[in-house]
């Protein structure tokens, strides 16, 4: 059976539904190819459920950090039913988002897509011809090739865990790491975090990552840097990890959190002269790649962007505006970005050391917000920014914010960042007090 549409959209993820659903509201004849679950990772096996997890870590905290200033006692994390919570919602995603996409009138296809040729688009041998082709398959966890890799689980495992081992340990300080650390953690696990260098998040401010390092290491997690993990050995006792140097961690669960890598290898794209490597697949800056016909949005893009839902629907509205009527090259606004620790640790535009080269234009005010009345009324441990300032303009370019409401502050610092809000016009502006956002002011 042949079937022909004007565009097909591999992956039903964020980026490939917001594409479907943004083509055929322009009335394009577009069908959907999903292998696994409708919705993809954010919302089935990353950003949602992970956030599910982590408003038990919030509320715990928020009541420890009250203890002895107007609360008794201390809240206790029941992890089978707070994964029952997460898969009230989680459960019912992919049926939700296929509706949705049928509802709309938008063709699916449940299978995996394989490029044969040009114009020879197959899903378990049916062939799909499109005029047009949008791959959006996202990232897969990467597995170190170590000796025993076969003992390491992923993100995905731990999201749907119904039972928290005693020891647990992430191997891999990224995003996932620290977020899934946190979690675990506030669970009652014995948490460790091993990093093969000395720049975990490396992307983030390093006297902030410490702060929050430090955080985690008071709140019970072990942070083991500089250690190369070389091999994961079964034993009776539980799962040996072993560095070069002699290093050991005994654990019962070992998650690699080293990282994710583009779903790119799998779909036939030598037959189409496609290409890609680690960083995904290569794009010009109209997102299409070397076969004209072909593009590639979200996560499995080799855009110079972090990967992140709110770029996957970004890239999907740029390149649904550009098959209707072709156009200029795509450009990003500032993009926030955070990792949901316990504190939170969120950075937008400029870094402090960018701004440090040119002291001159560039002024950086690193606050100790611990005192400020939106933190103390909660008891914060640690409430630091790092807000650069542009001193011609009088305008907020970049910050860092470390923070049990950083994933909010971010938000707004990043509409003073894109709106070019001086203070004077921000003074223009009522905001309710008291509250986070009646403190923006304060940053300049
Ligand atoms: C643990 C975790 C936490 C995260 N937290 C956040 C967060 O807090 N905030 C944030 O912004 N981002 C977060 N992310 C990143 C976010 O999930 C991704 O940026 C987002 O899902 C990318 O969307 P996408 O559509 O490009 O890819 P995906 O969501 O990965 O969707 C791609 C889809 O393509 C399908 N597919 C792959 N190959 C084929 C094939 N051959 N045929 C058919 N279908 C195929 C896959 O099954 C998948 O469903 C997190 C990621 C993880 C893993
Ligand atoms: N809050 C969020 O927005 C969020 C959360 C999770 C994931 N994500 C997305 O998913 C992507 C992947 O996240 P991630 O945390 O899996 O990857 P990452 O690239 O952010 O971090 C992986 C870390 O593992 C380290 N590493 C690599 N090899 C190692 C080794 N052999 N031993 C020890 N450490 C090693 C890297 O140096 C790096 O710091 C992120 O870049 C982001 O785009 C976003």
């Amino acid at each position: 059976m042949t079937t022909s549409y004007d565009v097909a959209v591999i992956g039903g993820g964020p980026a490939g539904t917001a594409m479907a659903g943004a083509l055929k509201a322009q009335g394009k004849q577009v069908v959907i190819i999903e292998s696994d679950l409708w919705g993809g990772t954010c919302p089935n096996r990353g950003c949602d459920p992970k956030k599910i997890l982590l408003s038990a870590v919030e509320a715990k905290d928020a009541a420890t950090t009250l203890h002895a200033k107007g609360l008794t006692g201390g809240p206790q994390v029941d992890w089978p039913a707070l994964m029952a919570h997460k898969r009230g919602y989680t459960d019912g995603i992919s049926d939700g988002t296929l509706n949705s996409l049928t509802q709309r009138g938008i063709a699916t296809r449940h299978g995996e897509a394989y490029f044969q040729g040009d114009g020879q688009l197959t899903v378990d041998g049916t062939v799909i011809q499109a005029r047009d082709v949008v791959i959006a398959t996202g990232q897969r966890p990467v597995i170190l090739p170590i000796k025993g890799h076969e003992y390491f689980k992923t993100s995905t495992d731990f999201l749907d865990l119904d039972v928290m081992p005693k020891r647990v340990t992430f191997v891999g300080g990224g995003y996932v790491g620290f977020e899934l650390a946190t979690i675990a953690n506030a669970a009652g696990a014995d948490v460790h975090l091993i990093h093969h260098n000395d720049r975990p998040l490396k992307e983030f401010d390093p006297q902030l990552v410490r702060d929050l390092m430090a955080e985690l290491t008071t709140a019970g997690v072990t942070i083991d840097l500089n250690e190369d993990i070389q091999a994961i050995e079964k034993k009776a006792d539980g799962l040996h990890l072993k560095a070069a140097d002699g290093f050991e961690r005994v654990s019962d669960l070992v998650i690699c959190s080293a990282g994710r890598q583009p779903n790119a290898d799998h779909l036939g794209l030598e037959n189409v002269g496609v290409k890609f490597d680690r960083h995904g697949i290569a794009v010009n800056d109209h997102l299409q790649t070397a076969n004209e016909h072909i593009y590639a949005i979200g996560d499995v893009s080799a855009t110079p962007v972090p990967k992140l839902t709110p770029l996957a629907g970004y890239e999907a509205r740029y390149l649904a505006g550009q098959l209707d009527r072709p156009g200029a090259p795509i450009t990003y606004p500032a993009v926030p970005t955070q990792v949901y620790a316990a504190p939170k640790l969120a950075q937008v535009g400029m870094s402090a050391a960018t701004a440090a080269a040119d002291s001159d234009r560039y002024q950086v005010n690193d606050l100790d917000m611990t005192k400020w009345f939106s933190y103390y009324r909660f008891g914060a441990n640690v409430a630091r920014a790092k807000v650069i300032v542009d001193q011609t303009t009088g305008t907020v370019v970049g910050a860092t914010v470390l923070s049990t409401i950083a994933d909010e502050m971010i938000n707004y610092l990043t509409l003073l960042i894109d709106q070019q809000v001086t203070l004077n016009k921000l003074q223009r502006t009522i905001l309710a007090y008291p509250t986070p956002a009646s403190d923006l002011q304060y940053l300049y």
